[in-house]
């Protein structure tokens, strides 16, 4: 196999790709002319007639992907000569020694410039994570104290445990703002526990319950229930619960009839259970807990927590309210209006930062705070190292796939969480990468990896899967000291995925705020983590967007990322051992690219599952077939467009619907 300045001299049956690549067997005289002129240049290692490139393109970056796309394949003929099963056995059966004949790909041509990145270094908000005081500092149950200190492992509060907890033993309402991964599961579950373990009438289990804690996703119920859990283990007449979709109804109703003291559910659930199930009663309810209150709104559940909120205010008037999330909207303040009684507004901000709230007290406020003050600019964990990448949409895919190599196969004990836009695109990578870099010819045996590198391991979870499939993928991905998690915002909310190092961005998220709670499964509780953001060089204008919510990422260049796949044998026909670290050239790497860019149309022409896969998620958007299969391959998704559309961050409200 080789290539020259970009083209691909292929080694599968020339005139099936050569029909792929081009417009089909019946060309036009004009086609004809066009692809002789094309091929001139091609062999030339020139560079085609200005007309055909596109520098600077007039169009958002997918309309100029649908137009090289509609260059690239000509209606159903193309597909018809472009048969599954032929394009099957050339992939799986290529021989290294045939001849080199037919290009079937030049990605490096007809591009987009990458602009140059002037990026406004700001100056992040920034939290102290820990605070210098000790959980035995507060007046809890000696019980607790050695729960939290022995079975969580735990002595120093976190910054916002220490602010939430003695406000929340008071009996206040609170609205409680911190950063990702800074411990608010525990600053909500500690004072529950503490409160309900002190009750002069001893709870029974057939009480129902006395507190509700709500939550988005069905991870994150099980991820607090087994945190309420571990705290409940000295105080066993205290019974917690979950109900989430998934699980079988008839069960849960039964465990409710039995009695939850301390419910955890996601709110379309409840409400299930409210309209269908007898069992179901909110009159000693003393805690009602809304955990990352803004997502709840933003997966469209607001009607859900109304109808919640009702049947709770109908049975019992008096309870404590909180509210929690890294980040506030404009959705939280309103739900804070109304849902929270005489707040008190918790927010933690480093003093040595210069911002607003001095000596790390609590902010006091006697009325619902206003979120607008909070929604310009987000806390960063300090150990987060940020980066961004511009890539033409179609290096896209072999540009994350290189960077999984780098991180996850040549480097040791990296775990890494990639955030795609919808189900169908994870579900479609998962099965790209676990057929061509798993299995790619000549892939090392595990023995036979170099040192220093590892075997990749790839996961998904998202929205469509059983949940069985899910709650196995979550705990093997949180038990796992490697692995690279395919999955959309699913797993962007609230989960706590120990060790993850690296978050990459291939879809582009929605909104500022989800930006920060992807980027927030790393670097917790004061820990290093790293994350990547892949945009499209017509996006670059959004890293000013992100500097003005104070947040800073440097630059990575997409040619150091591609550069790693000239380490990789699988796409060299080289052996491991014969492998001698050197600089690789750029034509080099354009080769290495253009192979493994290869691999992936291989596969997908190879079935027409693989096809109908790719064009799944285009299909509701009009996209006809051949092109939604290039589209899916370059991987633009949803959040793309809106990050393409040039909408102000911010301005995005982040309608995911409920299955992201
Ligand atoms: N006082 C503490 N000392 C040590 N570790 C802690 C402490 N409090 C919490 N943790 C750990 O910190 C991690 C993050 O906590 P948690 O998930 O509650 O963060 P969070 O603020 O809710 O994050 P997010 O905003 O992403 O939901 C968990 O693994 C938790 O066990």
């Amino acid at each position: 196999m080789a290539v020259t300045d970009g083209v691909l001299l292929h080694l599968s049956d020339p005139p099936a790709a050569a029909s792929r690549t081009f417009s089909g067997p019946r060309r036009t005289r004009a086609s004809q002319q066009a692809q002789a002129t094309k091929r001139k240049y091609q062999a030339s290692g020139k560079v085609p007639p200005a007309k055909r490139r596109n520098d600077t393109p007039s169009h958002p970056a997918e309309k100029t992907a649908e137009k090289e796309m509609q260059r690239t394949f000509k209606g159903k003929k193309a597909q018809k000569v472009f048969s599954p099963k032929k394009s099957s056995a050339s992939a799986a059966g290529r021989n290294p020694e045939q001849k080199p004949s037919i290009k079937t790909s030049s990605l490096f041509k007809n591009n987009p410039e990458i602009p140059e990145l002037h990026r406004p270094v700001v100056q992040q908000v920034q939290e102290k994570v820990f605070s210098s005081d000790a959980f035995h500092d507060l007046d809890l149950h000696p019980h607790l104290i050695s729960t939290i200190n022995t079975v969580l492992n735990m002595s120093s509060m976190t910054s916002v445990q220490k602010q939430s907890i003695p406000v929340l033993l008071e009996g206040r309402d609170a609205l409680v703002r911190s950063q990702t991964g800074s411990g608010k599961t525990l600053a909500y579950c500690i004072p529950v526990v503490q409160s309900l373990q002190a009750m002069k009438t001893k709870i029974q289990r057939s009480d129902g319950p006395y507190a509700l804690v709500l939550v988005p996703t069905r991870e994150l119920a099980l991820q607090s229930f087994d945190t309420v859990q571990k705290l409940l283990k000295p105080f066993t007449w205290i019974v917690p619960g979950v109900l989430m979709g998934g699980e079988k109804r008839k069960s849960e109703k039964a465990r409710l009839r039995k009695g939850i003291n301390i419910l955890i559910s996601t709110p379309g659930r409840l409400v299930d259970h409210i309209k269908s199930t007898k069992n179901i009663h909110f009159g000693r309810i003393q805690w009602l807990i809304l955990d990352e209150a803004d997502r709840i709104l933003d997966l469209g559940f607001e009607k859900d927590v109304t109808v919640i909120l009702n049947a709770v205010n109908a049975e019992c008037q008096r309870r404590q309210n909180v509210l929690l999330s890294a980040t506030l909207t404009e959705g939280v303040a309103r739900l804070a209006d109304i849902s929270l009684h005489n707040p008190v507004s918790i927010s933690v901000v480093d003093e040595s930062h210069g911002q607003s709230n001095p000596k790390g007290k609590a902010v006091l406020e006697v009325s619902a705070p206003q979120a607008g003050d909070e929604l310009d600019s987000f806390a960063i964990p300090e150990g987060l190292d940020q980066h961004v990448t511009l890539v033409p949409s179609k290096l896209r895919l072999v540009s994350l796939a290189a960077f999984i190599l780098q991180k996850c196969k040549f480097e040791t004990d990296q775990k890494m969480i990639v955030f795609f836009s919808t189900c169908e695109l994870v579900e479609f990578h998962y099965k790209l990468f676990l057929q061509t870099l798993l299995s790619s010819p000549g892939a090392p045996a595990a023995g036979q990896l170099p040192s220093g590198s590892t075997r990749l391991k790839f996961l998904r979870l998202h929205g469509n899967m059983e949940q069985e499939e899910r709650t196995a993928v979550f705990q093997e991905f949180s038990h796992s000291k490697t692995g690279v998690l395919l999955c959309t915002d699913v797993a962007a909310r609230g989960l706590d995925l120990p060790q993850v190092t690296w978050i990459v961005q291939y879809s582009a998220p929605s909104s500022p705020a989800e930006y920060i709670h992807r980027i927030g499964r790393t670097a917790r509780i004061g820990c290093h983590g790293s994350s990547l953001l892949i945009l499209a060089p017509s996006e670059a204008e959004y890293v000013n967007s992100l500097a003005s919510h104070k947040i800073n990422v440097s630059e990575m260049k997409m040619e150091d990322i591609l550069s790693v796949l000239t380490r990789d044998a699988c796409f060299k026909g080289r052996r491991w051992g014969h492998q001698k670290p050197r600089a690789a050239g750029p034509q080099e790497i354009r080769e290495q690219a253009t192979v493994l860019q290869t691999l992936f149309e291989d596969y997908v022409h190879s079935s027409e599952r693989q096809v109908s896969w790719a064009k799944k998620g285009w299909k509701r958007r009009g996209v006809s077939g051949e092109m939604a299969v290039e589209m899916e391959m370059r991987g633009e998704g949803k959040g793309w467009r809106h990050w393409a559309s040039a909408v102000p961050v911010g301005e995005h409200k982040g309608k995911g619907g409920r299955r992201p």
